[in-house]
């Protein structure tokens, strides 16, 4: 960061919390942010803390997803729990930055994605569309002490946009170069890239889910371990597997890796029931259940150069591909997906390796997009989200 090009005044401190699709804990960052000369926003991680839900409380969540479990009761319950222990997480991250809470200006809460329907649909003759994110911002505000705005979805969607993806906001102000163009491949729950073309303006940025990330490699492995497991760490479990072709031809002929942009997608898509049909038809071809967890490995680094084939490659030939998310600390994920981008030309690199976190990126990103909540700046991109106008997004608990 070049400190010469800040304006010192505007220095401030924000924190930022997400919690995932992947819903393995809380992701909580605290940042410091300064207004450029130029306009722009220059931006420093302070400190980062992964509080990993009680497994009781990771159940409950899991409960919610399924429309007839989540009743409205649990659902209200939940809300206000999940607020208590953001609030938490925000004064643990706050501490472990040496500042108190009166140091810090607002804090952006993503929420826990519950649901997410972008797609549009007719009700009592209106076209609707929804999505819902609980975590109580009054709570966290009135248990810190400092403005939170949460719900960033809600507005986008309002504007006619899908609501998501929301950090390529933000990867356009923090990565941006004139010469190259870059991939930015989260792999959380969820898989989303963001394209950066070289020396580009905002309104070029695309982004656009490329489908699971690990949500099924996690539901597979949940289910055929005996539920000892969450995921599989290290990639242990595929690296013993064998790819299993006709299983995986099957898989790639899901509808969502071919529908135009732009997309968005979810548990509701890649959750429990899809893990249920795919275990069938995996049972069905007596693929044994280390074959199963390599094959879905091998899914989720095909859709993405799939993804990059089909919406990205004849336009803006990228020179490289950042990974970010928990499925860079996946070796075998992350080696089948440098095999099936560097074919195509562009060089794998993970967060680390360029002197990032893979793990902080979201949190930071929604402190970023609450600070322009709070200074009434639009913090959407409609080109990514195809929303009809730029809005300002988040609900402020002052
Ligand atoms: N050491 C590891 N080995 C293998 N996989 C890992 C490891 N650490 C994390 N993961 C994978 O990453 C997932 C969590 O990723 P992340 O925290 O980026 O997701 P998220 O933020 O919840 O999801 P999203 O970005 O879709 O909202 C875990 O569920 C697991 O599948
Ligand atoms: C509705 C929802 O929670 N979507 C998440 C999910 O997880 C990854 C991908 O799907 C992305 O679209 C989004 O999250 C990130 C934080 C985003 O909005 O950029």
């Amino acid at each position: 960061m070049k400190r010469e090009t800040l304006d010192k005044h505007s220095s401030r401190y924000a924190v930022g919390l997400m919690s995932g699709t992947s819903v393995d804990g809380i992701d909580a960052a605290v940042i410091e942010l300064a207004d450029r000369q130029e306009g722009s926003i220059s931006v420093q991680m302070i400190a980062f803390e992964n509080v990993p839900y009680p497994a009781a409380v990771r159940q409950e969540i899991f409960a919610l997803f399924d429309p007839v479990q989540a009743t409205v009761d649990r659902l209200g319950r939940l809300n206000v729990l999940l607020g208590e222990l953001y609030a938490d997480a925000a004064l643990s991250v706050i501490a472990k930055a040496g500042l108190t809470p009166a140091d810090i200006t607002v804090i952006g809460s993503h929420g826990q994605t519950i649901y997410h329907a972008p797609q549009m649909e007719k009700l009592h003759g209106y076209d609707i569309h929804y999505t819902v994110q609980i975590g109580e911002g009054s709570v966290i505000r009135a248990r810190t002490g400092i403005p939170c705005v949460t719900d960033f979805r809600p507005a986008d969607m309002a504007a006619g946009g899908q609501g998501a993806p929301l950090v390529p906001f933000t990867e356009f102000l923090l990565y941006r170069e004139e010469k190259r163009t870059l991939l930015l491949q989260n792999i959380g729950g969820i898989g989303n890239m963001t394209v950066i073309p070289a020396g580009c303006a905002q309104e070029e940025v695309f982004a656009f889910d490329t489908g699971p990330g690990n949500m099924i490699i996690d539901g597979v492995v949940e289910r055929l371990f005996s539920g000892q497991l969450t995921m599989d760490i290290g990639g242990a479990i595929a690296r013993r597997g064998r790819i299993h072709e006709g299983l995986l031809g099957l898989l790639k002929l899901e509808p969502y890796y071919s529908q135009p942009l732009p997309k968005s997608t979810g548990r509701e898509q890649f959750g429990s029931s899809y893990i249920d049909w795919l275990l069938n038809e995996a049972g069905k071809q007596n693929v044994t259940p280390e074959d199963v967890v390599a094959t879905v490995t091998m899914l989720t680094a095909w859709s993405i150069g799939d993804a990059y084939c089909r919406y990205v490659h004849g336009r803006y030939p990228a020179d490289a591909l950042i990974v970010g998310g928990g499925g860079s600390y996946n070796p075998v994920l992350v080696e089948n997906l440098r095999r099936e981008m560097e074919m195509l030309g562009v060089q794998v690199m993970t967060q680390e390796q360029i002197g990032q976190s893979s793990d902080a990126k979201e949190a930071v990103a929604f402190a970023i997009l609450a600070d322009y909540a709070l200074r009434r700046q639009p913090n959407n991109l409609p080109n990514v989200t195809g929303a009809k106008r730029p809005v300002v997004m988040g609900k402020i608990s002052f």
